[in-house]
C-alpha cells in the first residue's frame, strides 16, 4: 500500500445533549482521527472510538493513543502491507485493544479502497445502495424520552433504541408502547441485570420488543444462553462479542438471536466482515451498532451496513443526532429513514478541514 505517514488528530466536541445511561453520562466526546498517506499523496481516514473513561470497555482515548503510538504504528513501520486484511493478522500479537486497532485498520481500508478507485462498500462486498437508520434515545425521564422519540420519528428513523435498567424498564417501556403500539423498539440494558432479575426480564415479553440488548454481564455468553431459553424476547449481544470466536461460541450456545456488530469493539472491518459472513451462514440477523462517533466512523459503519446480512436498522443516525457540526462533508443525513451509501472511492465523505482544525486538541505525526 506504499504508506509514507500516519497522523493522529485527538479531537473533542460537546454533544448537543447529554447521552445518559445507567453506566454514566457522556457530555463531551473525545476521539482519535487516524490519517494515513501513501507515496502518491492519497489519504485514508479511520477513527478510534474508545471513550475518555473505561465505562463501556477497558479502553480509553489515552490507552488508544498509547497503543497506536508505542505498538501498532511501529508494527506498520516495520511490516509494510499490501492489503488491509494483513493488519488484523499483524495485530494478532497485540492482545485486545480492539478500538485502537480498528482506528488504524479502518484508515487502511479507506486508503486501499481509494487506491483501487472503488467505494469501501463495494470493496467489502456491500450490495445495498441505502442502509436503514435507527436512533438511540438516551434520556433520564419518560417525558424527555417521549419528546426525543416524537422528534426522531418526524425525522423518519425506522426504529428506536432506548436504554433500560431495573430503575427504568417495564413501566417506562409500557408507556412508550402504549403511545406507539407498532413502533419497532429495541431496549439496551448494558449489563444492568442478572439472572436474579429473570421475572423482571420475562415481564418485558408482553411489550413486543424487537430485542433486548446485553441484559447480563458484559463478558458473558453462558448466562445469556440460560436466559434466552426463559424469555421470548430475542437477546442481542453487544459487549460480549469482541471477536469472531465470541460470536461463534454465542451462536453455538444459543446465547443470542441477534448480534450488534461494532467495528471498533471487534478490532476493525476485517473481523466485522468475518462475523457478518458467519451470521449470514447461521441465519442470525445482525445490525451495525454506534459509538457516539464522529463522521469518519459513521462513514465506515455505512459501508459495513451495506453488506446483505445487515437486515435490521442500525445505530447509524445523522451527524446532527449528536453534533452541531461534524468533521466530514457532506454530513451524514437520514431521508425517509435511510442513508444513501456513497459510490465514490473510499468512505465517500471528505474531511471538513476547518471543523477538524477547530476541534483538534493534539496531533502526532509518524513517518512510515
Ligand atoms: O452512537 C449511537 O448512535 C448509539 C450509541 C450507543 O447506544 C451506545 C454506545 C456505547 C455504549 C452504549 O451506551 C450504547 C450501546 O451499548 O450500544
Ligand atoms: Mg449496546
Amino acid at each position: 500500500m506504499k504508506i509514507t505517514a500516519v497522523e493522529l488528530f485527538i479531537i473533542k466536541m460537546p454533544l448537543k445533549a447529554p447521552f445518559i445511561t445507567h453506566l454514566g453520562t457522556v457530555q463531551d466526546r473525545e476521539g482519535i482521527i487516524v490519517k494515513i498517506t501513501d507515496q502518491e499523496g492519497m489519504t485514508g481516514y479511520g477513527e478510534g472510538v474508545a471513550f475518555s473513561t473505561p465505562w463501556y470497555t477497558e479502553e480509553t482515548v489515552k490507552t488508544s493513543i498509547h497503543m497506536l503510538t508505542d505498538v501498532l504504528i511501529p508494527v506498520l513501520q516495520t511490516h509494510p502491507i499490501d492489503h488491509p486484511d494483513e493488519a488484523a493478522e499483524l495485530f494478532k500479537s497485540v492482545r485486545r485493544n480492539n478500538m485502537a486497532k480498528a482506528g488504524l485498520e479502518t484508515a487502511l481500508w479507506d486508503l486501499y479502497a481509494k487506491q483501487q478507485a472503488l467505494s469501501l462498500s463495494k470493496i467489502l462486498g456491500g450490495t445495498r445502495q441505502e442502509v436503514a437508520s435507527g436512533v438511540v434515545v438516551a434520556a433520564d425521564s419518560l417525558t424527555n424520552a417521549l419528546k426525543q422519540i416524537e422528534s426522531y420519528l418526524e425525522d423518519g428513523y425506522q426504529r428506536i433504541k432506548v436504554k433500560i435498567s431495573p430503575e427504568q424498564d417495564y413501566r417506562f417501556l409500557a408507556e412508550i408502547r402504549k403511545r406507539y403500539p407498532l413502533l419497532p423498539i429495541l431496549a439496551d440494558a448494558n449489563s444492568a441485570y442478572s439472572l436474579d432479575d429473570l421475572d423482571r426480564l420475562r415481564a418485558l415479553d408482553e411489550l413486543n420488543l424487537l430485542m433486548i440488548e446485553q441484559p447480563l454481564g458484559h463478558d458473558d455468553i453462558i448466562e445469556h444462553a440460560r436466559l434466552q431459553k426463559q424469555i421470548k424476547t430475542p437477546i442481542c449481544l453487544d459487549e460480549s462479542i469482541v471477536t469472531f470466536d465470541d460470536a461463534r461460541k454465542a451462536v453455538e450456545l444459543g446465547s443470542c438471536k441477534v448480534i450488534n456488530i461494532k467495528v471498533g469493539r471487534v478490532g476493525g472491518l476485517s473481523e466485522a466482515k468475518r462475523i457478518h459472513d458467519y451470521c449470514v451462514e447461521q441465519e442470525i440477523p445482525v445490525w451495525c451498532g454506534g459509538m457516539i462517533e464522529f463522521g469518519i466512523s459513521r462513514a465506515h459503519n455505512i459501508a459495513l451496513a451495506s453488506l446483505q446480512g445487515f437486515s435490521i436498522p442500525g445505530d447509524i443516525s445523522a451527524s446532527s443526532r449528536f453534533w452541531e457540526e461534524d468533521i466530514i462533508l457532506p454530513e451524514v443525513s437520514v431521508e425517509n429513514g435511510v442513508i444513501q451509501v456513497p459510490n465514490s472511492p473510499g468512505i465517500g465523505f471528505a474531511i471538513n478541514e476547518k471543523r477538524l482544525k477547530e476541534t483538534t486538541i493534539a496531533t502526532k505525526v509518524f513517518p512510515i
